[in-house]
Parts: structure tokens; sequence; C-alpha cells
């Protein structure tokens, strides 16, 4: 099948650099995704947007360019309920790649367990407007109870000013619950203003919370970009993450966010977002909880 990208639409970054930060050993690239190809894994009749491909050969080459050992390949809206992109990409990793799936109610047991042999620890609920219709909370709710005795847990997606009307849903979830990009704050904003209060709130008042400290490149609204060696790329979005990584080491985790879907403005170079990490995490010894034992806890359990 062709499918014809979204207008506008900004390729991943052709070259990315070495980065100047040496990732600890055995890092984990907890959030990225793949995009078809479309050839082969056609996407949802109900996406919203349109990507350029992003295959698991990429995804794989970028990992070792930057000095990854491992990835966690989170399904995209692109692709529906229709796991067979990430699954082939989980499989073909050669266990260096664990996955987060997106379902309906209508997944039957055999399936779910399917999903688990091939590596996928968690389910993905998006509640960001432009990227998904609206799924009823009840059936939300059934999901998770299906997969928390798989020791999965849940991942999701949604901007900061949604944080209030969600929090009683979000907090009757039964398992670990990660929060993808620190819950989009609106980083004009300041970091001990009330809305981020709300979320640190909310990691502070629930231990089964954790949140990814990524995309800067999403949420600066200042950068400067990450691109033509910047090393101080995204100042804004810094106090925000390193807050989050200070006050809750145990429970952040960290990803490049390629191909990074939807960018707008500008496609950064995937080797300086690497050289962005120490900027938020400082020490050695927060960086080694960030890139690998956190992860490690959360998708590699049997070998921690
Ligand atoms: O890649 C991300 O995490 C963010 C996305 C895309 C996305 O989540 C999806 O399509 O599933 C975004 O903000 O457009």
């Amino acid at each position: 099948m062709q499918f014809e990208k979204t207008p506008g639409w900004l390729d991943w970054h052709a070259a990315p650099s070495k980065p100047r930060f040496r990732l600890p050993a055995g890092a984990v690239d907890a959030h990225c995704h793949v995009f078809g190809p479309g050839a082969e894994f056609p996407y949802a009749p109900e996406r919203k947007y349109t990507p350029c491909d992003a295959g698991k050969a990429e995804l794989f080459a970028l990992r070792d360019q930057l000095g990854f050992a491992r990835n966690v390949i989170v399904q995209a809206t692109c692709h529906g309920a229709d796991n067979r992109a990430m699954v082939d990409a989980l499989i073909h990793s050669g266990g260096k790649a664990r996955g987060v799936a997106t379902v309906r109610r209508s997944i039957t047991d055999q399936e779910l367990q399917d999903l688990h042999a091939a590596g996928v620890r968690g389910v993905r609920f998006n509640f960001v407007k432009r990227l998904v219709d609206f799924t009823p909370r009840d059936e939300l709710l059934e999901i998770a109870a299906r997969i928390a005795p798989l020791g999965w847990h849940v991942v999701i997606y949604f901007e900061a000013a949604d944080l209030p009307e969600l929090w009683d849903f979000f907090t009757a979830l039964p398992t670990p619950v990660v929060v993808d990009h620190m819950g989009r704050p609106d980083v004009a904003k300041p970091v001990d203003g009330p809305e981020f209060e709300l979320f640190v709130k909310f990691m502070r008042d629930n231990p089964n919370v954790w949140s990814k400290v990524s995309c800067p490149e999403r949420l600066s609204l200042t950068g400067p970009k990450a691109l033509d060696g910047e090393q101080n790329a995204y100042r804004d979005v810094v106090p925000f993450a390193r807050r989050i990584v200070e006050t809750f080491p145990e429970r952040v985790l960290w990803g490049t966010d390629w191909p990074h879907p939807n960018l707008k403005d500008h496609m950064p170079d995937d080797g300086l977002l690497v050289d962005f990490i120490p900027h938020i995490a400082p020490t050695a010894e927060l960086q080694k909880k960030l890139l690998v034992d956190n992860p490690m806890r959360l998708y590699w359990p049997e070998e921690c």
C-alpha cells in the first residue's frame, strides 16, 4: 500500500552526531517508535497523521550510533491497535527491545499472552486529543485490570491542562503508571507554579507513578535547538526535567522519542539530545538510575 506523508512532515535526522556524553553501560532508550514501513505494516485507517517510514533497521542503527544497549518501543497512534510493526521490531531485536502496546477491550487472553512472549510489558492510554478519538474510561479500566496480572504497567500521555480532570481516573489504575514527557508542561509557566506543582504532587502522592523526562524538543519554546553542535539545547525545559529527576530519582526514565512524530519546527540531532541528559541528571548516580537501573526494573525485571 502507498501512503502519502502528512503535509509539512519532518523526517528524522539523517546523520545524528556521536554524543559527547558517554552513556553508562547498559543504557536504555525507553521511549521510541517504529513507523511501518507502510508497505509491510500499513498505517491504521483511524490515524490522525501519516508519518515517514521509520523501521526497525533504522532504529537499531540509531541505538548503536548513540551508544544505547536497549530500546523500549512504544506503539504510536498512527498504527492504532495494530501492534505488528512494533512486535516485529521486538522479535528481531535479539532481546534488546521491549514494547508498549495499544489494545482494545476485544483483545483475547491468548493475544495478550502472545504480546507478552514477544516482549510487550505495558499498554499505552493516550489522551492527547489531536492524536486519538475518545475511549470510554470503563474500557480502559477493564484493560488495565486484565494486564495487571501479567506484571505490565500503563503508559499515559496527556497535556498538563487536562491533569485535574484525569486525576481520579489515573489514581484508580491498579498498575505502575508511566507518564510520557512529564505530562507536557507549559514551560512558559514557572517550574514552581500551580500547574507543575500539581504534576509534582501527582507523583509525590502516588508512589506507583513514574515519569519520562523526555521530549525537550517538543516542550521547548525558546530553544536553542539541538542542531549544529549545540551543547546547551532547550534551556527552558531543563528546570522542569531536573526537578523531576532530583525529586523522584527512582521513578524516572529517558528516551529519544525517535523518529519524533509531529514536530513542526525542526528535527533535532539525536546525538545532541543525548548531550541534554547531563543537564537534567547531573551526577553519575542519577544518570545510572535514569538510564539503566529504572528502565531495567520496569522492562527487564528478571535481570535485576
Ligand atoms: O511520540 C510521542 O511520544 C509523541 C507524539 C506522538 C505520539 O505519541 C503517537 O502518535 O502515539 C506527539 O506528541 O505527537
